[in-house]
């Protein structure tokens, strides 16, 4: 990306105030001055509220990194991240647990669900630790989990869900607490087809009827293919950005497996 076009998406970016997200010239260095790797290397977009945005490129392209700074496990070498307006690069530590707690809500490959409390507590714990009124709890448990489907299974413990309850479950935990950003990494990486069908769906859900911003960082074409947006990676720059608009998931798809198909084909193995 040319330093004009990273100006002007910068400036932009600055100007925005649907912008659930702003990322600005993001660099992130790790290693010392004998052995550098620049993971993320100037890096700007924005992210509007209500948009479902997948980021994908090549292995070591900085798909992980990015999440990480947004997600403020890694500290940016420089640039700035927006959410919500404050700039969470500048946050002291105890803002940043703050800010995790409050503001983030997380997908994990492997549901994270606790196999020692029921369904109830696994999604009530989110708001527990969020500081959420005790007398709330119980009916923004319950209603998140009629909304996705698990009000029957919430006093049972996740040994004795189907992989789908699981997923739903975990997905009402990361909705329950009313996050500004839903940050999922390779959600349905371990996945068969069947199920990961239903991770994406519930997804798609949270996106279009609860109006969850997501931003999934993805190897799987299909997955991205239900998102609005995607983000390519290469060596830790923006290589190029597809919108869905008006196409069909099943003409994004087939323009998203350009890219990749492209991508592959320079760094010698799928993506
Ligand atoms: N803690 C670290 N210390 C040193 N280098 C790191 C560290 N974390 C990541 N890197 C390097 O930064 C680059 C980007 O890594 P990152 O994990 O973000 O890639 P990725 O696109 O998520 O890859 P993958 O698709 O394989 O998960 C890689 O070259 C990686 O080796």
């Amino acid at each position: 990306m040319t330093e004009v076009f990273a100006r002007a998406s910068a400036a932009h970016a600055a100007n925005s105030n649907r912008d659930a997200l702003q990322v600005m010239a993001v660099k992130k260095t790790f290693g010392n001055r004998d052995n550098l790797t620049n993971a993320l290397n100037g890096v700007t977009f924005n992210v509007q509220t209500g948009e479902f945005m997948a980021i994908m490129g090549p292995s070591g392209s900085g798909k992980t990194t990015l999440l990480n700074c947004i997600s403020t496990i890694d500290r940016v070498t420089s640039g700035s991240i927006v959410v919500g307006g404050r700039d969470i690069t500048s946050f002291s530590r105890g803002d940043l647990a703050k800010f995790r707690r409050e503001e983030l809500g997380f997908i994990f490959q492997d549901f994270n669900l606790l196999d020692t409390l029921t369904g109830f507590e696994n999604i009530a714990l989110a708001l527990t630790i969020k500081g959420a009124p005790g007398r709330q709890i119980p009916e923004r448990v319950r209603s998140m989990a009629r909304t996705l489907g698990v009000d029957g299974v919430l006093d049972k413990y996740p040994y004795q869900m189907s992989g789908g309850q699981k997923q739903r479950v975990a997905a009402a935990r990361a909705m329950v607490g009313d996050p500004k950003l839903i940050l999922a990494d390779e959600p349905t990486g371990a996945l068969d087809s069947r199920a990961s069908a239903v991770m994406l769906e519930i997804m798609e859900l949270m996106n279009r009827d609860l109006g969850a911003t997501i931003i999934m960082v993805t190897h799987d074409s299909f997955a991205a293919s239900f998102t609005d947006r995607v983000l390519f990676l290469r060596d830790g720059e923006l290589f190029n950005e597809l919108r869905r608009g008006d196409s069909s998931r099943e003409e994004f798809f087939a323009r998203i497996m350009e890219v990749t198909t492209f991508l592959s084909g320079e760094v010698g193995h799928d993506l």
